[in-house]
């Protein structure tokens, strides 16, 4: 996930019956709860609001303020009820529409549960049958004209009995072994659509708002609730039906008084379990959104452990973490309260009725009306049901949690990408060269509106050569290459191909003539081959091969399994990893390659077998490349340069003419690099003449000053690599 930026430029890229009443309630329920919290990306990232409305939302809309759209009028309201009721009253489509799909998910398993169904309704038929035996049992043992089973004899009646429970504990087994199954199948698909979802989302949602870390809480957790909800909760839930409506119907068989009696307690215990689970699934939601927090702090700091380490910020960090914790605590007392006087008073009332049955049940034997065996069946079955009436409580709960899970995981399932990667025409066959223009480009980066990085930025990259961006760290020169690979649009002016509106192509058609390598080379848990052959798992062993001979990847020979050793985030230096990423963008023989120099300082050796690396790139007439250079020994080898201020391009040119112009833009920007160079130059020439004139260095044309390769920073021709040994600085 923290590594999308490196896959996109690679281019891989009927609910049980008595919860009927209930329905109409669930969208209200759910409409609540996402009025108070950020659970769907549509109603809270102003950036999706804008995507919205720039990619065929039909919906007119204004600009506000922050520069988010609100509709010009309110969606039409739908139905009678949107008719009649205030428009406060309306249930939102919503939560019905997570619950129908949430039945949708569970489709492609109908079979599985159909049979888990069926299996269900042969246990829990068996079950019901229990205490019925057991009043007839009490019965026979305690009268002599009673009979025990169909007038059998009783050794008969007995094997049948257990031939039955035996029955009824096959198809139970069956029935939890079937429903896992079909959630555990159910979890995987939610987790693959999410998460490919997820690698499709514009990259500025990945990585800032929701964050990766609410992202793998949805991906985890939310999906396991979903699915469980589905599958386990939903045969508890069946089972619990069917105990409760047969248990019902037997007591009212063997006494409709007694039955009476018990059903006073029922409606006081369905309205508690109603308000229980609306507010349970508030809490869920804020649960699930605070994991999210939590996790994303810790995935922060774990990631940049070296950091935090090196700062002994471990108390700091352990105080960010121990806040979004207490978050988490917080909620859960305040569930752990709920449940403790939810189930506390349901208990309390189940015991009262029990008390009244024994009271009132005893008053009906003394007189004759039902026998004690019919008694002791009834208060059974007053358990069975009372047992059921709160197994459906906590499948009303779950099934609440998991409505508002599913909201999480839809709106990430669901969600279109501000660059949406299924539309857009493809690249005419055979067309990979084209010149490259920024027509008037103003950016903003959309977490941060009102701050311009570009304005009215016009610039234009001819066909094959090289051209390096330099300007001051901060000017905007990666945004560049953010809004070539399209992490990005402009906020206004367009990116042109070949004349064409980059913003007309399919985004993987488009990033598939493209390579990056940048500043710090992200390497992913494998092979170096596989790293090198990144998005290309195909990629012949040869062509692996030369690729990270080409990049002068001489060092992967030193490891022990050569091309074939496994490599982590951080196994590889900086400049190690540069050469890898240079061998993997060779390898794609891109049409357009963006390089963004590693900033950090090499050491001569490795600067030396970079820069070859990258002149290898450069040489390529079949490749346009950009460089957002920063080292004198790299920009000195483009083609052209151009000079970022402001925003805006406000010098371009070779690097000869910049370099020796008087008070052009490009010496005073790199006015330090060059003394730089001219002391490295004098330092060079006392070094060689204490060699007794062994090595040999270019004294003209230019200042003399040298880089590290000997390469005349202000040679007027073309940059010339003075022919001796690397020097030492
Ligand atoms: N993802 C982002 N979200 C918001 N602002 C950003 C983002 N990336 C960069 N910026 C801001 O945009 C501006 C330009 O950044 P950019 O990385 O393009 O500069 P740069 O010239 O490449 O800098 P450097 O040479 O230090 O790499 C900076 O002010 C930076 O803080």
């Amino acid at each position: 996930m923290l590594q999308i930026r490196a896959i996109r430029a690679t281019s891989l890229c009927t609910p049980g019956s008595s919860l009927r009443p209930l329905a109409p309630l669930l969208p209200h329920l759910q409409h609540v709860s996402q009025s108070r919290q950020k659970l769907d990306f549509r109603e809270n990232i102003p950036s999706f609001r804008r995507a919205l409305s720039s990619h065929g939302n039909p919906q007119p809309s204004l600009a506000k303020k922050d520069g988010s759209q609100r509709p010009l009028s309110p969606p039409p309201r739908k139905g009678i009820l949107g008719r009649i009721l205030p428009p406060t009253l309306v249930p939102p489509p919503d939560g019905v529409t997570s619950f129908r799909k949430l039945i949708a998910l569970a489709y492609p398993e109908r079979k599985t549960l159909a049979c888990a169904i069926g299996l269900l309704l042969i246990s829990s038929s068996v079950s019901m049958s229990v205490p019925y035996t057991i009043g007839r049992l009490i019965d026979y043992f305690s009268a002599k004209d009673a009979q025990l089973l169909l007038n059998l004899p009783p050794s008969i009646a007995l094997a049948a009995l257990l031939g039955v429970f035996t029955v009824g504990a096959l198809a139970n087994s069956g029935r939890v072994l079937l429903m896992r199954l079909a959630g555990q199948r159910i979890v995987a698909r939610l987790r693959e659509r999410a998460y490919s979802s997820a690698l499709q989302q514009e990259v500025e949602m990945v990585e800032k708002d929701p964050g990766v870390g609410d992202i793998m809480s949805r991906l985890s957790t939310d999906t396991n609730m979903v699915g469980e909800s589905l599958t386990g909760n939903l045969s508890d839930g069946l089972r619990a039906l069917v105990t409760a409506s047969v248990g019902m119907s037997l007591m009212v068989y063997l006494s409709p008084k007694l039955t009476l009696v018990m059903l006073s307690v029922v409606p006081p215990i369905a309205l508690g379990s109603f308000v229980y689970g609306r507010y349970l699934k508030k809490l869920s939601n804020r649960t699930q959104e605070a994991l999210g927090e939590m996790s994303q702090v810790a995935q922060e700091s774990l990631s940049a452990l070296r950091t935090v380490q090196a700062f002994s910020a471990r108390k700091w960090e352990e105080n960010k973490f121990s806040e979004k914790v207490a978050n988490i605590l917080d909620l859960g007392k305040k569930e752990a309260w709920a449940s403790g006087i939810f189930y506390g008073s349901t208990g309390w009332a189940g015991n009262l009725t029990i008390l009244t049955l024994l009271g009132y049940g005893g008053t009906l034997v003394s007189r004759g009306e039902i026998s004690v065996g019919d008694l002791t069946s009834l208060l059974l079955y007053s358990a069975f049901v009372g047992n059921a009436l709160s197994m459906l409580t906590s499948f009303f709960t779950t099934l609440m949690r998991a409505v508002g899970a599913s909201t999480r995981v839809f709106s990430l399932l669901e969600r279109k990408s501000a660059i949406p990667t299924d539309t857009g025409v493809q690249l005419p066959p055979g067309i990979r060269e084209g010149v490259i223009k920024f027509e008037n480009v103003s950016f903003e980066y959309p977490s941060r509106r009102g701050i311009s990085v570009l304005k009215n930025f016009s610039f234009t990259i001819p066909v094959g050569g090289s051209t390096a961006i330099v300007g001051k760290s901060g000017s905007g020169k990666s945004s560049i290459q953010s809004l070539l690979l399209r992490f990005y649009d402009p906020t206004s002016g367009r990116i042109t191909f070949n004349g064409q509106d980059i913003r007309e192509f399919n985004v993987h058609a488009w990033r598939s003539m493209m390579s990056i390598v940048p500043q710090d080379p992200v390497l992913f848990a494998g092979t170096i081959a596989s790293n090198i052959a990144y998005g290309s798992p195909e990629t012949p062993r040869e062509e692996i091969e030369r690729a990270a001979r080409q990049a002068n990847c001489e060092f992967v020979w030193d490891m022990p399994n050569g091309l074939d050793t496994t490599i982590g985030r951080s196994s590889l230096s900086g400049g190690q990893r540069q050469r890898i990423a240079i061998a993997r963008a060779l390898l794609k023989r891109p049409a357009l390659l963006c390089l963004d120099e590693a900033t950090s300082a090499l050491d001569a050796v490795s600067e030396l077998r970079v820069n070859e690396a990258i002149e290898k790139i450069l040489e390529s007439r079949h490749t346009t490349s950009i460089i957002v250079a920063h080292r004198l020994s790299t920009i000195s080898r483009a083609e052209r340069i151009a000079v970022l201020e402001d925003g805006a391009i406000t010098e371009e040119g070779p690097y000869s003419l910049l370099a020796l112009r008087e008070n052009s833009r490009f010496r005073a920007l790199m006015d330090a690099q060059l003394q730089a160079a001219v002391q490295d130059r004098d330092a060079l020439s006392s070094y060689s003449s204490s060699l007794d004139g062994q090595g040999q260095v270019a004294e003209e044309p230019g200042t003399g000053a040298v880089d590290a390769q000997g390469v005349d920073l202000f040679d007027t021709g073309k940059a010339q690599k003075v022919e001796e040994e690397t020097p030492l600085r």
